[in-house]
């Protein structure tokens, strides 16, 4: 993995996940198997979400009077707002905007909904496509001009304390969602200067790419009550008061599904978890002239049994040899392989191989097959689940000198390091070591740590890397 973005770019392109070449910069197209994890991590994502909020869909396109409401917002997006200007051959009398995220489009709305305390709380999300014009350099699924899959969630509550607690379900809600697909991560609170435009505070998952760098898949924002005060979503509480809601939103993208690739991934392409991987089981038939049709009709055999327990099978019986359908299986990552020859049928057996392993498992073709196969899925998931931990553990070190932080950092860590919190002081230290501090991962209470840079007593243990 010495070039990760190389691999990456290719994998994207040989497993037939996404296509850049489309005319124009920052969108790429979803190819077919591409298409398929992102269906079966979506179906992950929505069975939490439908637990926690309703799902709703917006007009993409929004005024350009709301998207201005917010100043600090806008500010923050101004740079990113894809306009339409036109309706056919007419200018239109207003400029609208590709929505880079839903704040402006459905707060005004929430205005007009929200009247009373029974009103409450509103907790909606959508899947949908938005669009930031990225600056930096784009990236397939990993920065790109059209998100095609942003998840985004609004809330609006009565209290504080039930915003505040809203926020934590959320960020529960993403440690179940990234544990489904065992991508490990840090959770940190970003500081003041990089937190969500009009947010009171953004709590941040970051996950640690196989070349060290950090990418941000997800982020949860504590709105507080700016957007109500723009918006005026104010209502009627039981003692007849008329009161601003507080709100958050949390949002994750197409990101989700570039360290989902990333993290399991090996030199011989996708390692994919059994939850989102396309087919769990690729049977592969070895086909002589003699004894063809009794293999493939226990392929066929072995394939309805396998999904009559719930199970993704494929065979490939493509006319080709048998090292090829080895390597495009090793190359696509499907969890599990089973190879089928005559010789085998004759010894009622068949020779499994896990995609992590590598290795001939011999199983009898008996009823005991079935438990045999869950079980080496179960244990295959496992096993990826803990591999991906240990190597962003791994790569987390703490450092009390400042010295140390750029060959840490260089050799793909994340530093983490004791900070007095001082936002002139972090600053300085981005300045002075050209990485970028994440966020801060819990507070310290032993006054004796003394901040990595100011040698002020540090307030919280943070955490700084390079980022994508
Ligand atoms: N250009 C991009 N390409 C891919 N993913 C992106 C891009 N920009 C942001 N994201 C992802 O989208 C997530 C949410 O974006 S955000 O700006 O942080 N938050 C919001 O937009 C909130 N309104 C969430 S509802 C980010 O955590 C990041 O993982
Ligand atoms: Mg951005």
């Amino acid at each position: 993995m010495e070039n990760f973005s190389e691999w990456f770019h290719d994998i994207l392109e040989k497993a037939n996940i996404t296509d850049s070449r489309y005319p124009i910069k920052g969108m790429a197209i979803w190819m077919p198997y591409g298409f398929q994890i992102r269906k079966y991590t979506l179906e992950v994502l929505k069975e939490l979400m439908d637990q926690e909020c309703d799902e709703v869909l917006f007009p993409m396109l929004i005024p350009e009077e709301e998207l201005a409401k917010e100043g600090i917002h806008v500010k923050g997006f101004e740079d990113e707002v894809y306009w339409v200007t036109q309706g056919g051959q007419k200018e239109l009398n207003e400029k609208l905007a590709l929505r880079p995220t839903s704040e402006t489009s459905m707060y005004p709305m929430y205005s007009l909904w929200i009247r009373s305390h029974i009103d409450l709380p509103i907790k909606y999300y959508q899947i949908v496509n938005t669009f930031r014009y990225e600056t930096k350099h784009t990236r397939p699924l990993i920065r790109v001009r059209e998100i095609t899959t942003f998840k985004e969630a609004h809330t609006a509550h009565a209290t504080k304390e039930e915003c505040d607690e809203q926020v934590n379900t959320f960020v529960e809600l993403y440690k179940d969602f990234f544990d489904y697909l065992g991508i490990p991560y840090l959770i940190s609170k970003r500081p003041e200067w990089d937190k969500f435009p009009g947010a009171d505070y953004t709590m941040a998952f970051d996950t640690i790419m196989p070349d060290g760098k950090t990418l941000q898949i997800g982020t949860v924002h504590n709105l507080g009550q700016t957007f109500a005060k723009t918006f005026d979503i104010t209502f009627e509480d039981k003692d007849g008061e008329h009161k601003l809601v507080y709100q958050s939103c949390a949002g994750l993208s197409d990101r989700v599904i570039a360290a989902f690739i990333a993290v399991h991934g090996d030199e011989k392409g996708l390692k994919l978890p059994a939850i989102a991987a396309p087919d769990h089981i690729t049977i592969i038939p070895i086909l002589f002239k003699e004894g063809k049709e009794e293999v493939i009709a226990k392929c066929m055999e072995l394939k309805e049994l396998f999904e009559d327990a719930g199970l993704r099978v494929n065979i490939d019986d493509r006319d080709i040899r048998p090292g090829k359908k080895f390597f495009d299986w090793e190359l696509k990552g499907t969890p599990l392989k089973l190879e089928i020859g005559p010789r085998d049928l004759k010894n009622n057996k068949t020779i499994a191989m896990r995609r992590d392993e590598l290795e001939k498992i011999e199983l009898d073709l008996d009823d005991s097959l079935l438990d045999k196969v869950l079980d080496l899925l179960e244990d295959y998931d496992d096993n990826l689940y803990e591999t991906s931990w240990d190597f962003l553990e791994e790569h987390v070190k703490f450092t009390e000198n400042i010295d140390e932080v750029k060959d840490l950092i260089e050799s793909g860590n994340v530093v983490s390091f004791n900070w007095c919190g001082d936002e002139a002081c972090g600053k300085a230290i981005e300045e002075e070591t050209g990485y970028d501090i994440l966020g801060i991962q819990e507070e310290i209470t032993d006054s004796d740590a003394k901040c990595i840079h100011s040698g002020e007593p540090a307030k919280y243990v943070a955490i700084m890397a390079k980022t994508y």
